[in-house]
C-alpha cells in the first residue's frame, strides 16, 4: 500500500494527488493499485488551496472535487506529467475546459451514477415547494402544534398529482439530458399528461428525442421542445436541469418568472446560476408563482439564515444534496477512480468528457 500526506518522494510509480479520502470502500482501489503513489487530502474538509498547488507538481493524475478549481494554475503547477483530471461530479464548471483541452489533459467526470438521485430530490422538491412543507415543518418544530388553529384550507398547496380539478399536468424541463428525463419517468404515475423541455438538441435531434419520450409514455397527451415563454406560461413544475456556465447563465430571470402560473412551482437542482435569485425573491413576495425549491442557489455555500431566499416561506432549500444517496456517492467515488487509474496508465477512460482544443 503507498500512501503519503505530503510531498511525492520520487519513485517510478505515478503520483496522483487525491483531494478527499473516499472512505474504505473506494480508497483501496486507488491505495492497493500497485503502479500509484497517492497523496491524499488529510483533513475532512474542503482542501486547501495551498496544499492542492504544492502537491501538483510532477502529479500524473489529481482526482478532484467540485470544490477544486482546475484552472491554468493548477494545470500548469502539475506540468507535463499531468495525463487526467477526474472529478467526482457529473458537472464540470470548476474546470476550465480550454485551458484543460490545451495541455492534452483528459478529463473524466460521473455521469449516470448520479441520474436517479438528482431525479429523486427534483420529485422531492417539487412536492415540498407546493406543499408548504418548510412553514409546516416549523410548526412542529417550534412546538406550535398543540395551539395550531386547523382550518379548512390551511397549508393548502398545488397537488402535484393530476386531479379532477386539474386533469392536466405539465411538466417544463430547462435542459433535457438524463436527468430531466429520469425525472419525467417518475412524474408519470403522478398523471402528468404534458412534457414540455427547451434546450440544446439539433431540430433534428430534439424532435426524435420528443417522438421516443412519446412513444416510451403513451399516457402523455403531447411532448414538445419550446421556447422559454411557452414553458413559463404552460408548466405546472418548471425544472432547471441544464448545465452552468455563461450561455444558462440567469435563463430563469425576471421576464421568465412573470410568465410562470400562479399555482406553479420553480426547482433547481442544477446550478445556481440558472436562476436569477433577486427576480426568484421578488416573483416569491409577489405571487407569480407559488413556491420554490432550490438545492442549489447563486453564491453557495455563503447562503446564510439572512439570505432573503431562506427567509421565503414557500422556497425550499438544501445544501446541494442532489447526488446524496449512499449508493450514488459510491458511484461516483468508484468512477472517479476508475477514470483516474485509467487515464494514468494511457487506457481509455470509463466515462471522459470529449474535449474539443
Ligand atoms: O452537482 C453535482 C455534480 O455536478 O456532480
Amino acid at each position: 500500500m503507498s500512501e503519503s500526506t505530503g510531498h511525492s518522494s520520487t519513485s517510478h510509480k505515478h503520483k496522483v494527488v487525491v483531494t478527499r479520502n473516499l472512505g474504505p470502500d473506494i480508497m483501496p482501489l486507488l491505495l492497493d493499485h500497485p503502479d500509484l503513489e497517492v497523496i491524499t487530502w488529510p483533513e475532512d474538509r474542503v482542501c486547501d488551496r495551498s496544499w492542492f498547488l504544492a502537491n501538483l507538481p510532477g502529479a500524473s493524475g489529481a482526482l478532484v472535487m467540485l470544490s477544486e478549481k482546475i484552472n491554468a494554475e493548477a494545470l500548469d503547477k502539475a506540468g507535463r506529467t499531468l495525463k487526467v483530471v477526474s472529478t467526482m461530479s457529473v458537472r464540470y464548471d470548476h474546470v476550465d475546459l480550454d485551458a484543460i483541452a490545451q495541455r492534452g489533459v483528459k478529463l473524466g467526470h460521473t455521469p449516470d451514477v448520479l441520474t436517479d438521485a438528482v431525479a429523486d430530490l427534483s420529485v422531492m422538491l417539487a412536492l415540498m415547494a407546493g406543499r408548504n412543507s418548510k412553514e409546516t415543518t416549523s410548526i412542529v418544530q417550534n412546538g406550535e402544534w398543540p395551539n395550531f388553529n386547523w382550518a379548512p384550507f390551511s397549508f393548502c398547496g398545488p397537488q402535484l398529482s393530476a386531479s379532477s380539478f386539474s386533469p392536466t399536468r405539465t411538466a417544463g424541463f430547462i435542459g433535457f439530458g438524463r436527468i430531466a428525463q429520469a425525472t419525467l419517468a417518475r412524474l408519470i404515475p403522478f398523471g402528468f399528461t404534458h412534457c414540455l423541455f427547451t434546450g440544446n438538441p439539433t431540430s433534428n435531434s430534439s424532435s426524435s428525442v420528443a417522438s421516443s419520450i412519446q412513444a416510451k409514455y403513451p399516457t402523455l397527451k403531447a411532448v414538445r421542445r419550446v421556447g422559454l415563454d411557452e414553458l413559463a406560461r404552460e408548466s405546472d413544475v418548471v425544472f432547471v436541469l441544464a448545465p452552468g456556465g455563461d450561455k444558462t447563465y440567469h435563463i430563469v430571470n425576471e421576464a421568465f418568472l412573470k410568465q410562470m402560473k400562479k399555482t406553479a412551482v420553480l426547482v433547481n437542482t442544477s446550478r445556481g446560476t440558472l436562476v436569477d435569485s433577486d427576480a426568484l425573491i421578488k416573483a416569491l413576495r409577489e405571487g407569480w408563482l407559488w413556491g420554490a425549491g432550490l438545492d442549489v442557489v447563486e453564491g453557495e455555500p455563503n447562503i446564510g439564515l439572512d439570505h432573503p431566499l431562506v427567509r421565503e416561506p414557500r422556497c425550499v432549500v438544501l445544501p446541494h444534496i442532489g447526488s446524496a444517496t449512499n449508493e450514488s456517492r459510491l458511484g461516483m467515488a468508484t468512477l472517479a477512480a476508475q477514470n483516474l487509474i485509467a487515464g494514468v496508465l494511457g487506457e481509455p477512460l470509463p466515462a471522459e468528457l470529449k474535449l474539443t482544443k
